[in-house]
């Protein structure tokens, strides 16, 4: 699916255009997401800047970086995708991230936080050493530079003195209100438009004199020197940007003329832009930590269309609250996602054991191993894919000493519509690489809370509990932590775990009106497993099919089959259904599944094949 139709060419709208742009934009996103859902309140505060970005630059050849990207509604609607909006992440077609599939506007993809920093540095270099023209932009948050990358690539970025724009929106807001000492540093007269005039001026008058470089260059050392000890210097000047800011991010006349200014300097430059999350639309106003990611709405009133339901995040969070009146070393640690793991209760009733350390999963999983060295009990939430920022703190700060941390790895498995960069497709494999470390796979609401007590006080070391985005199935049980035989049969072992033991135990239904009795064994913990009831029960039924939502590399079905082969265990045939070794794209969840041959009639039908191939061979 590629975009490169009407596009409308912003380089020579007036400023009472460009006003009335921002305007219409703003009332066709609203219309849009409250039909697609999505994230609606970074968009609305993006607007003018997006806007201000496509008046001054050519986003065909200019790189611009989104950081998390789910800010590029408008970016998408101005670049040929305005019609396809209406297919926002749905199944085939538009993406809720920046995409280069999707279109040549489209220059890195984002979904994780704290990188566009870093890439830009990265397609700033390429641009120089390849003679190159074209300018880099990142457009990041105050969220995502709570993010510690975001200054790995500040540092460098002001060190390499490639010229590169970064735009700080600061609207005070990650998903929740921001945390963190994000520094915040007002420039003054400097802004003053007869100000800029002047330094441009100067600079050009200079440039026309002879020896007038030295003296630009003198003069220019002289003012950052008396600048440097009269005013208060933003920590971005100490790193070698020129700063401008912070300035009103709605105001499309201002923000085009910095970005014309911005454009000419020769080294980097960061605008520091002050935005409204939600802006112009009241209840996202009001609500912007509600409003930062919407299901459909009403636009009249704000309210959802479908009522929320109970879902793993707040058995989560219950059981945490639980488990904390019991205990006073309990304490609960999120990366700027508290409501999204079912942490806000925690933080409303034991504040003083909340920690909300901002977008950043590396430092709270250091954090947590000091808590746990000195004797707390830390859980920190987290989702999955977000946790793929940690390894190497999982392994060297928390592994290597087996400090007992917990880990609520949320939004495990497929997520449907966040996509490639979100579905928690890969933990089981980066988790099982980790010694020591214990996985558990709640598959129910109680098994969330029974497995989390016994992850808190019976296991040592660091646990992992992975449970999916949204709600439980038809399965309510609490099998416990070890594996359990869900339904006896002979003619076929079928094994699952997590939620999919619903589409499993659903085809074990259906293979049984074929004549067909499974065996269902199902998983609570995919690491330190004991093999042996899986293994007794292929010895007596012939036949294995392990159904998985976690790519195929290390996942259970694999180390199932060596554990077959390595005690000769004689199997007539045997299938590995799980995701394969790729990025899922986005959809609903069952469509996903359907993608992946996960639902119970394609497992059924797999199970036959299998089924049909083994008695063939003998
Ligand atoms: C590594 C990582 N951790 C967490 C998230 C979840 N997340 C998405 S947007 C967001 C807040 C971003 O705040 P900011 O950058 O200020 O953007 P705003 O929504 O305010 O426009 C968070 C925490 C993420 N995308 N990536
Ligand atoms: C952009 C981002 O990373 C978050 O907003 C994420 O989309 C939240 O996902 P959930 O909707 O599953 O909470
Ligand atoms: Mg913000």
């Amino acid at each position: 699916m590629t975009f490169e139709d009407n596009i409308p060419d912003l380089h020579h709208i007036s400023d009472a255009e460009a006003e009335a742009l921002c305007a219409r934009l703003r009332g066709d996103l609203l219309q849009i997401v409250s039909q697609t859902g999505g994230h609606l309140g970074s968009n609305l505060g993006a607007v003018e800047i997006t806007v201000a970005i496509h008046r001054v630059f050519d986003t065909s050849r200019d790189r611009i970086l989104f950081d998390v990207g789910h800010q590029c509604y408008i970016h998408k609607m101005l670049t040929g995708r305005r019609e396809a909006m209406k297919t926002l992440r749905t199944f085939g077609g538009l993406a809720g991230f920046p995409k280069p599939s999707e279109s040549v506007h489209d220059a890195f993809i984002a979904g994780h936080a704290s990188d566009s920093v870093s890439v830009a540095v990265g397609m700033a270099h390429a641009r120089t050493r390849m003679g190159e023209k074209y300018h880099v932009l990142a457009l990041i948050g105050d969220g995502a530079l709570t993010g510690g990358l975001a200054y790995e690539g500040l540092s460098n970025a002001g060190d390499s003195k490639e010229p590169l724009i970064v735009i700080l929106n600061d609207n005070g807001m990650s998903i929740t209100k921001n945390v963190g000492g994000v520094a915040e540093h007002l420039a003054r007269q400097r802004l003053k438009p007869q100000y800029l005039r002047f330094k441009k001026g100067y600079r050009k008058l200079m440039g026309k004199l002879p020896g007038g470089g030295h003296i630009y260059r003198f003069t220019h050392k002289l003012k950052t020197a008396i600048k440097g000890t009269l005013l208060p210097c933003s920590m971005f000047e100490e790193m070698g940007f020129t700063y401008l800011g912070p300035v009103d991010g709605h105001d499309v006349r201002r923000l085009t003329r910095l970005l014309q200014y911005a454009k000419d300097i020769d080294g980097p430059v960061l605008l520091h832009i002050r935005t409204v999350k939600g802006k112009g639309y009241a209840p996202a106003e009001r609500n912007p930590d509600r409003f930062h990611g919407v299901s459909r709405f009403c636009l009249e009133t704000g309210e959802p269309v479908q009522p929320s339901k109970r879902d793993f995040s707040k058995a989560f969070g219950e059981a945490m609250c639980a488990l904390a009146e019991e205990d006073e070393r309990v304490c609960a640690i999120s990366a700027a996602m508290v409501p999204g793991t079912g942490l806000h209760d925690f933080f409303e009733r034991f504040p003083e054991r909340s920690f909300d350390v901002g977008i950043a999963e590396g430092h709270a999983v250091s954090m947590a191993a000091g808590m746990a060295k000195q004797g707390m009990l830390p859980v920190f939430a987290v989702y999955s894919s977000f946790l793929q920022r940690a390894y190497d703190m999982l392994v060297h700060d928390v592994g290597i000493q087996g400090l007992h941390v917990v880990f609520g790895v949320d939004r495990a498995g497929l997520v449907g519509a966040d996509g490639e960069t979100h579905h928690g497709t890969l933990d089981p494999a980066f988790l099982d690489t980790i010694p020591g470390m214990t996985v558990l796979c709640p598959a129910s609401f109680a098994e969330v809370s029974s497995m989390l007590r016994y992850a808190l006080f019976q296991c040592t070391g660091p646990v992992a509990l992975r449970y999916p985005r949204g709600g439980e199935g038809e399965y309510r049980g609490d099998a416990g932590p070890e594996t359990a035989i869900l339904r006896t049969g002979g003619d076929l072992t079928l094994v699952g775990y997590g939620t999919l033991i619903n589409e499993v135990l659903q085809s074990a239904a259906q293979l049984s009106e074929l004549g067909i009795e499974a065996e269902v064994v199902k998983v609570g913990r995919i690491t330190l497993f004991d093999p042996a009831p899986i293994l007794d029960s292929v010895r007596k039924t012939g036949y294995l099919l392990v159904a998985e939502e976690s790519n195929a590399s290390n996942c259970i079905g694999q180390r199932l089959a060596a554990d077959l082969l390595l005690q000769n265990i004689p199997v007539k045939g045997i299938a590995l259904q799980n995701l394969g070794n790729r990025f899922i794209p986005h959809g609903t969840v069952e469509q996903l599944r359907e993608l992946c041959g996960l639902r119970a009639e394609q497992l059924t039908k797999r199970a036959e094949e299998v089924l049909r191939h083994g008695k063939k061979e003998t």
